[in-house]
């Protein structure tokens, strides 16, 4: 029988060294998942160079060709583009895949190439719950039928900043005096919205009923100081409610600290004998 330190000394690559991949990485390198941390890239070769000089343990800034060749498992926390550009490599070699940028799954020829090709080079497919909870309870749910999926996702102005909807409607994030409804629609439409804002729509797509009819709203709130996501599932198994108010991550407030934790919890899951949830 294996000892507990030999039962999967996983061997993790992260492609993206911002706020997620950097507290990725620094859990690796505190032992906090019995891991080795081979290698980072990013496109930056800034951020890279920051996150190196963050951990005591130094893992190597490859190529991503080499950072595949060395990992059992590839980490996206990059953007939407690195899923379409690295995706399918990582699979194709074997390797398994933690996709963070989920919302470059909603793309359905995407998710049915990726998906097809992990099954035919056994590798596997990790989608975290990033920044939301609910993910079980839905995926239990989704067993039986479901009638309703919403999510109402709430952030304070710096946490929207950039999103296309933004820009293209030319909304003046700075004039907002309280919290308003800024879109209404499905998860599809909310991830070409707001690529880098509500990846959970697309997690929660995934779970449950898909991109179509799981429904989304976004509102600003000058007045937030968290990320707020509220989800309301209805269905056969009967209807749960869920409120989450998450810390934004010190390095982007887009992102909820929470999402990383997750990443986090999900590569130590993978690496331990006993599984506890859905
Ligand atoms: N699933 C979830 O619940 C959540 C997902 N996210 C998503 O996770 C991803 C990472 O989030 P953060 O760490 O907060 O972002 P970040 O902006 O702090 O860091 C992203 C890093 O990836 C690099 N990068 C971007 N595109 C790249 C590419 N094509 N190739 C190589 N490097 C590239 C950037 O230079 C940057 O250093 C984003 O796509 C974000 O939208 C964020 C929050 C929650
Ligand atoms: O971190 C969050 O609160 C959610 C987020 O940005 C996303 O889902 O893309």
């Amino acid at each position: 029988m294996l000892s507990e330190t030999e039962y999967i000394m996983l061997k993790i690559g992260i492609i993206g060294c911002g706020s997620i991949g950097t507290e990725i990485c620094k859990a690796i390198d505190a032992k906090l998942i019995n891991a080795q941390l081979v290698a980072v890239y990013d496109r930056s070769e800034e951020h890279g160079g920051k996150l190196l000089g963050a951990l005591s343990n130094m893992p190597r800034l490859l190529s991503v060709d080499d950072l595949i060749s060395e990992s059992d498992i590839v980490v996206e926390c990059a953007s939407a583009a690195a899923v379409r550009e690295y995706g399918l490599e990582v699979l194709e070699r074997g390797k398994d895949l933690m996709i963070l940028s989920v919302g470059a799954l909603t793309d359905p020829e995407l998710l049915e190439k990726l998906v097809k090709t992990a099954a035919t080079h056994h590798s596997r497919i990790y989608i975290p719950s990033g920044a939301i909870a609910g993910i079980d309870g839905l995926r239990s749910a989704s067993i039986a039928s479901i009638d309703k999926v919403m999510l109402t996702t709430t952030k304070n102005p710096a946490g929207l900043k950039g999103a296309p909807y933004i820009i293209n409607n030319n909304i003046d994030l700075g004039s907002f005096r309280e919290k308003t409804l800024l879109f209404e629609g499905n998860a599809e439409e909310a991830i070409a919205a707001f690529p880098a804002n509500v990846n959970v729509a697309a997690s929660l797509s995934l779970a449950g009923i898909g991109a179509k009819e799981t429904q989304v709203r976004v509102f600003v709130d000058p007045g937030a100081v968290r990320n707020i996501h509220e989800i309301t599932v209805e269905g056969a198994f009967g209807k749960f409610t869920c409120r989450i108010e998450n810390v934004p991550s010190p390095g982007n407030p887009r992102t909820s600290f929470l999402a990383a934790l997750s990443a986090i919890a999900t590569l130590k899951k993978i690496t331990e004998p006993l599984q506890i949830g859905t």
